[in-house]
């Protein structure tokens, strides 16, 4: 540091000038030490004033670690410290001094040693080596003329959540605060049972379900009891006949599964002018269905399903199902796609069936994606609600055959997902199917789906685990990549959150415009030092006064502030005639003694 640079000349007096708020700062501290010439010349090496220097920029005014034998710089700076100062070309440099010994030198080396260890975990160390193939590889702009402070784009979102994940967060955020719209639902009414601020997740007024039978509409709902958000599913105007079915009910509520839409419970209730059944499951904002997302016509390319025998559906310039079908090809799914689902169905299925239930409702209506890859089946117990016979003398005495056909729809639903057609597993179109996926597809798929639509006469899900075979192990892998690359995204976030609270804390001391009736309050004493390292972190200037603008040293001086790091740093005051060596543990202890005085404050008025 060039000290010349920043200060104008006057005589060199050895005390703070009593116009330096510096002085308010110093006034508290015990005046009783001497000046010690060698103690002062150490310090200064390690101010590195390199007459070169042309900007107040951080590190450069760091001193080294390497002062071994000073006797200075007590992190305990408000217990027993002792100052020295001298004044170089008119600036006056208050030191830290330490009237006990060599004993305290030791502690401080090991406790800078101590320090400096510690703190390596606060910073983020970047993406590590197993996931550089993950990155996101962005070119940085060609026209990038800013400040060369400024870091390289590239640089910058490698610390912070992926743009992907965040908006995909955020999206899912805002869905899940959603508050309901009184004006397009007039009707809806304001509490359910336990549930209130009801927001239709679909048309409320549509056909009957082909699935279930009835008139059903899906809600977001939050619970008045612990305001956490969940999915109501409405059967219209139902009456429930026979309670033997909550047997299944209490079932279905005991199963729990990734790859399940949590049951949690089943009421009935007349909020909706009707006698209306409700069942209560988890909320997956954002939630898809299969149908929507793989059936529907813009993922067709905009052609009509191949099996479709409307003459007037849009269609290709040849109008022959081969050559739809050789079309279709272009937006088949991916053959490890089609392994993820059905790995992760088959999954839900197993433990459903392992649950003593059988899921009845496998369609693509109810087989959510609630992330991008993420299956979970939806609507458990509906069907066994809804289909009950009163008069049966054991409710579960056609699970099994219900789980036989769960295997069923599961063949059917591969081979619509396959064709990418709902109309490739009508009985008329099954041959023409089962070609398309031999063609386009393995072995092992075509035989899977064969499996599951063959009269066989018991089959299970653990039949189908060797001919899932070694996939398992790709879906492992994937899912164990998925997680290492969230868990790193984690990492960037987890230190953005911890300084957030640590600038709060900063935020809510500085330029106070009063505590306590006191009007300089946020002037003086510890508050003027944190006033002055705010100057140092945030509005430091080039050398032709342009604002000095590198996160890179943001974040380091805030997270030494964090960790108590011994470093020291220059802090200068406004007048530019004084400047004050002091350590980032000093600093911490004086915010946290600022901040406590607040709270204090807060507390007392209340
Ligand atoms: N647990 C849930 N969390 C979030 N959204 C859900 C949940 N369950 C269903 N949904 C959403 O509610 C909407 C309606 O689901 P539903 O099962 O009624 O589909 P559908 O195509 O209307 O079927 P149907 O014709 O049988 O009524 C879908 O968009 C689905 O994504």
């Amino acid at each position: 540091m060039d000290p010349s640079m920043f200060v104008t000349y006057t005589p060199q007096t050895n005390v703070v000038p009593l116009e330096s708020k510096l002085a308010t700062y110093m006034n508290r501290q015990s005046p009783s030490t001497t000046l010690n010439a060698n103690i002062v010349s150490k310090h200064l090496s390690n101010l590195s004033l390199d007459s070169n220097k042309k900007t107040t920029a951080s590190t450069e005014f760091v001193p080294g670690r390497s002062i071994t034998g000073s006797t200075s710089s007590s992190p305990n700076l408000f217990g027993n410290s002792y100052h020295s100062q001298e004044n170089v070309g008119g600036t006056t440099y208050f030191y830290l001094g330490n009237a006990t010994g060599d004993s305290i030198v030791n502690d401080e080396v090991n406790e800078i040693s101590n320090v400096g260890s510690s703190q390596v975990g606060y910073v983020y160390p970047g993406t590590s080596a197993h996931l550089q193939s993950t990155k996101p590889t962005k070119t940085p702009t060609s026209n990038s003329s800013s400040a060369p402070s400024t870091p390289p784009p590239q640089v910058n979102s490698s610390f912070f959540m992926s743009a992907n994940l965040r908006m995909d967060i955020l999206h899912k955020n805002s869905l899940t605060l959603s508050q309901p719209d009184s004006v397009q639902f007039p009707d809806l009414p304001t509490e359910v049972d336990n549930y209130h601020e009801l927001c239709p997740l679909e048309q409320i007024h549509k056909p009957a379900s082909t699935v279930l039978g009835y008139q059903t509409s899906t809600y977001k709902a939050t619970s008045i009891k612990n305001g956490v958000r969940y999915c109501l599913r409405r059967i219209h105007d139902f009456r429930l006949g026979n309670t033997k079915c909550m047997i299944l009910v209490d079932m279905w509520k005991r199963i729990s599964h990734t790859n399940v839409v949590q049951l949690l419970e089943v009421f009935t209730t007349k909020a909706f002018g009707d006698h209306s059944m409700v069942f209560v499951y988890d909320y997956h904002p954002g939630a898809e269905t299969l149908l929507s997302k793989h059936f529907s016509g813009t993922e067709l390319n905009g052609y009509a399903d191949p099996f479709c025998s409307d003459p007037n559906a849009p269609r290709p310039y040849s109008h022959t199902k081969t050559t739809i079908l050789r079309q279709q090809h272009n937006s088949m799914l991916p053959e490890n796609v089609i392994w993820s689902y059905i790995i992760q169905l088959t999954a839900a299925l197993r433990v459903i069936h392992a649950g003593g239930v059988a899921y009845r409702c496998l369609d693509p209506t109810k087989v959510l994606l609630t992330s991008r890859t993420r299956l979970r089946l939806s609507c458990a117990a509906v069907p066994d609600v809804v289909t009950f016979d009163g008069n049966a003398t054991n409710p579960l005495s056609l699970i099994l055959h219900y789980q036989q056909e769960d295997l069923i729809s599961l063949g059917k639903l591969v081979l619509a997902l396959a064709c990418r057609s709902l109309l490739a597993v009508h009985r008329d179109n099954m041959q023409s199917s089962l070609e398309l996926v031999a063609r386009t597809y393995s072995t092992d798929l075509r035989n899977f789906i064969l499996y599951l639509l063959s009269d066989q006469a018991r089959k299970t899900v653990t039949d189908l685990m060797p001919m899932i075979g070694a996939r398992f192990y790709t879906q492992l892998d994937t899912v164990q990549l998925r997680n290492d690359v969230l868990e790193n995204e984690l990492a960037k976030e987890l230190e953005n959150g911890r300084l957030f609270r640590l600038l709060v804390k900063l935020a809510t001391v500085n330029e106070r415009p009063e505590l306590n009736m006191e009007l300089t309050w946020a002037e003086t004493g510890d508050r003027y030092m944190l006033k002055l390292f705010r100057d140092y972190v945030f509005h430091q200037v080039t050398a032709d006064d342009r604002p000095w603008l590198d996160m890179a040293h943001v974040v380091s001086c805030l997270n030494k502030l964090d960790a108590g790091s011994a470093d020291k740093i220059c802090l200068m005051s406004r007048d530019e005639q004084s400047v004050l060596v002091v350590s980032y543990a000093e600093l911490r202890q004086c915010l946290e003694n600022s901040f406590d005085e607040i709270m204090q404050s807060a507390k007392e008025a209340a």
